[in-house]
């Protein structure tokens, strides 16, 4: 075949063995990349490539060269167009043996036939996320798909914002080298394409669908979480009364308080929505037998989650509402109902599904109606060992349900590719690590199968260091600072040694839970550690926001002491007020507001209170006085001083403060747009302004604060949950606080809910402990069982998502005062099983 007379549209795969490469094939093969085609050129000797190097630090030339062997045994030349290899199938494993750097099972999954549906079922850090973008741009070039057709569906908003950074790159890459305008118009067309959270995703289709469905096309999304809460409390005012005179247990609730009640039953609730069950399902529940003092409980149960059920499905109509958890359920049934999808809907032709093994039951569902409806080819991507969402209704064996379900109900096949080789992690401590993986599969805490190729070969570090203390010693902190003291310095010298294209090697301290990461921030703090804590939902509790907050409050309350002196402790005000000179007031208002009446936080105070609030719009009030004050300069200093006790080091400290400045800033504009937006269709007061932001600041931790740019954020520590860690790489990983308890059983306020599903529906089993009394019906104790297993495997699957986010070095503290003994409760017992 000769190569000029081919005419690939997306890709050519080239191997020429034995015989010469010569500058006819190097011209052809220019004029192919100058044409944005893929290139995979396979040759031996030393071949010349002037004119094509610089196609090789794109995706789009691969060189692989071997010295010259006996390649007898692969036909040469061997050419593969646009991955139709056909025939020559068999010359591909061969040229696969020959060049183990090549990924050959990327590149089958990268040109699978258009209408294949395809899983990807692969540890971590083998490129599925990569080899989805590779994918979506074969399909742009090989089918006559838009990116408005694709929809790709990730597990967070940052992994949103990932993709579509990752396709942008990739098209202004190539526009680059290619200077073809079409990358381009890509890039302008790639904000019709939806990348989005399942939610986000639910959500438009939902408000799509609302008219037909009965909601009206302004149906709202909402969370429901004081209503819920009301709904719980108006049943039990109804419902205790009576309740109170049959049980002995009314005597007897052993000083468990009705608040105390509420919120376990609102937490039982909410595993019931998470795990995405229906009305019909719950008010099927098996809740089995409850005996003595337990039976009132249990009656309360059985008909208090349906009958609240059917209120709030009530109330959600009222207000022409669904709640979050609804969204995947709703689509679900309207997929379900006899209204053709196609007609109201924008058509899905490819739906890319990135984390599969996180998806729940009903989303799982959701996928395949959707697929059905829209005939739309599927591609799903995931890592059952890092399925970390059980809590919130994951199923791990997503993969399977998924295939089952598109077999027996839409009558459609998939076809699971594996990925073998790991571009994350040097080779070596892949290797070490895998030990530990292997020793967990032994034990089935991990669906462990084979270990994974390394492909790096970096030099690299594991510390797994036994320690032993208890969990409040002071010497965790020591240890754990002395530890990112010695990664930072590592990943300095290593920055010295990179080119400047390259990104800056970052550090992240892996902890379970939130209150973990808000200890590591208050450790680093007082160690004059600069870092950046990755915990999310943090925007309505920032300096500026509760800066912001102050001022709206002091503008409305003048007179109120509190909210003055408030108001004195912002980066708003230019006066700084002497505390001590307050003491002597005892708190009496009069007094307290006699001196603080002397001042005023800012010149223009005054008149703002008097007469600007009444007679100009309250927005370009408070935009006038941020013009006036700047608070961001005061932000600044302020920030210079905290910092500079702890770190004497001036260039450090005020680059430091002059970058939280910026983040302040970013925060108060971001405010700004939330206010425009919610408040778009009303009248804006100061009052109705204090009250969204009191109510938010109190319960609203959904909101993330805008992202400083990465270059800004260089050199900063990164703390953040393992959750939140996902799919994400660093140059070294630590762990501390490997000896938290998993499961909170010993503690005297422990309550659980625990449901299995099975073939004659859906067990419920409960547990409240008080103090020193336990209720409990007949289903818990075997359903706990079980769910001790089923922790301990959630818990290696998270520590596994930990462990492989690592490129060099990872550290772990290792305790081992909670390593041994015969229960596996803590990962320090994990480590301390698999080392
Ligand atoms: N063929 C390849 N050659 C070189 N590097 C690659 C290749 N494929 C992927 N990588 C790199 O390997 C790293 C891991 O890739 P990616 O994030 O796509 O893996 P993943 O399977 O999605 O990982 P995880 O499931 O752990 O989040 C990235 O830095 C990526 O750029």
């Amino acid at each position: 075949m000769e190569l000029q007379s081919l005419s690939p549209k997306y890709s050519l795969l080239f191997a020429n063995y034995g015989s010469p490469f010569t500058d006819e094939y190097r011209d052809r093969v220019l004029q192919l990349l100058e044409n944005g085609v893929k290139v995979i050129l396979f040759l031996d000797g030393s071949p010349t490539l002037e004119g094509l190097e610089r196609f090789e630090q794109s995706n789009l030339l691969s060189v692989f060269i071997s010295a010259e062997l006996n390649h007898s045994t692969v036909p040469t030349p061997c050419i593969v167009v646009d991955g139709q290899f056909g025939d020559v199938e068999s010359c591909l494993d061969q040229i696969a043996e020959l060049n183990p750097s090549f990924n050959v099972e990327q590149y089958r999954i990268e040109h699978a036939p258009p209408e294949q549906h395809l899983s990807v079922e692969a540890g971590a850090g083998t490129g599925k996320t990569t080899v989805m973008v590779q994918r979506i741009l074969f399909l742009l070039h090989m089918t006559d798909v838009t990116l408005k057709d694709i929809v790709m569906i990730t597990f967070t908003r940052d992994a949103a914002k990932n993709m579509f950074r990752k396709l942008r790159k990739e098209f202004l890459s190539r526009f680059q080298l290619t200077g073809n305008q079409r990358y381009i118009r890509l890039i302008e067309e790639l904000n019709t394409m939806q990348i989005s959270t399942i939610h986000s995703f639910a959500k438009k289709l939902v408000q799509q669908l609302g008219s037909v469905h009965g909601f009206g096309t302004k149906v709202q999304i909402r969370s429901f979480g004081l209503e819920r809460k009301r709904l719980i409390e108006g049943f039990l005012d109804e419902f205790l009364a009576e309740w109170m005179e049959k049980y002995p247990v009314t005597e007897k609730l052993q000083g468990l308080r009705l608040y105390e009640l509420v919120k376990k039953v609102v937490d039982f609730w909410e595993e019931m929505e998470r795990k995405g069950f229906s009305r019909e399902e719950i008010g099927q529940l098996q809740w089995g037998t409850a005996a003595g003092e337990s039976a009132g409980f249990q009656e309360m149960f059985q008909t208090l989650f349906a009958e609240c059920e059917r209120r709030f499905q009530n109330l959600k109509e009222e207000e022409n509402a669904i709640s979050l958890n609804d969204l995947t359920r709703q689509i679900d049934m309207i997929a379900r109902s006899t209204i053709d999808f196609r007609n109201v809907a924008q058509p899905i032709q490819y739906l890319f599904v990135d984390e599969f093994q996180d998806t729940d039951d009903t989303q799982i569902r959701l996928i395949t109606s959707l697929q059905r409806a829209f005939d739309s080819s599927l591609f799903v991507v995931g890592d059952i060992k890092q399925s970390i969402y059980r809590f919130r209704g994951a199923n791990y064996t997503a993969f399977t349900w998924l295939k089952e379900m598109l077999e027996e109900q839409n009558g459609q096949k998939m076809t699971g590719y594996p990925l073998v080789k790991n571009y994350r992690t040097a080779g070596e401590l892949l290797g070490k690590i895998d030990k530990i993986f292997a020793g967990w599969g032994e034990k089935e805490y991990l669906v462990y199968e084979t270990p994974l190729i390394g492909m790096k070969h970096d030099a690299h570090s594991l510390n797994i260091e036994r320690v032993s203390y208890d969990k409040d010693d002071a010497r965790h902190p020591v240890h754990t600072i002395r530890l990112v003291r010695q990664a930072l310095e590592d990943v300095r010298k290593e920055k010295e040694r990179l080119q400047e294209s390259e990104e800056t090697p970052k550090v992240a301290v892996l902890v379970r839970t939130n209150r973990e990461a808000q200890r590591v921030k208050e450790w680093f703090e007082d160690a004059g550690i600069f870092f950046d804590l990755e915990i999310g939902g943090t925007f309505f509790t920032s300096d500026a926001v509760n800066d912001f907050a102050s001022l709206v409050e002091a503008l409305l309350y003048p007179t109120n002491p509190q909210s003055m002196l408030n108001l004195y402790a912002t980066s708003y005000s230019q006066v700084q007020i002497d505390w001590i000179a307050l003491v002597p007031c005892n708190g009496e208002r009069e007094r307290l507001l006699e001196i603080l009446h002397q001042h005023q936080p800012f010149p223009e105070w005054k008149d703002c209170v008097k007469e600007r609030i009444r007679l100009e719009p309250i927005l370009s009030v408070l935009r006038g006085i941020i013009e006036k004050t700047n608070p961001y300069s005061r932000y600044r200093m302020r920030q210079e001083q905290i910092i500079s006790t702890v770190n004497s080091n001036e260039t450090e400290y005020k680059a430091e403060a002059l970058k939280r400045a910026k983040q302040y800033r970013r925060n108060l504009n971001q405010l700004f747009e939330m206010i425009h937006d919610v408040f778009s269709n009303d009248f804006l007061t100061l009052y109705s302004l204090n009250k969204w932001l009191k109510l938010n600041q109190a319960i609203n931790r959904d909101v993330d604060e805008p992202k400083l740019p990465d270059e800004e954020r260089d050199g900063r520590v990164q703390i953040m949950t393992v959750h939140r860690s996902k799919g994400l790489e660093f140059h070294t990983v630590i762990v501390p606080f490997t000896e938290r308890s998993f499961r909170w059983e010993e503690n005297d306020s422990f309550s659980e809910l625990l449901f299995k599903r099975e073939s004659d529906g859906i067990n419920a089993g409960w547990l409240i402990r008080h103090g020193e009394v336990t209720w409990e019906n007949s289903k818990y104790s075997e359903l706990a069982e079980n769910e001790r297993e089923e922790v301990i495997r959630e818990e290696a699957r998270l520590l596994y998502v930990a462990m492989t986010r690592c490129e060099k070095q990872l550290w772990m503290l290792n305790n081992r005062k909670y390593a041994w003994g015969d229960k596996v409760n803590s990962w320090s017992a994990l480590l301390g099983e698999g080392v």
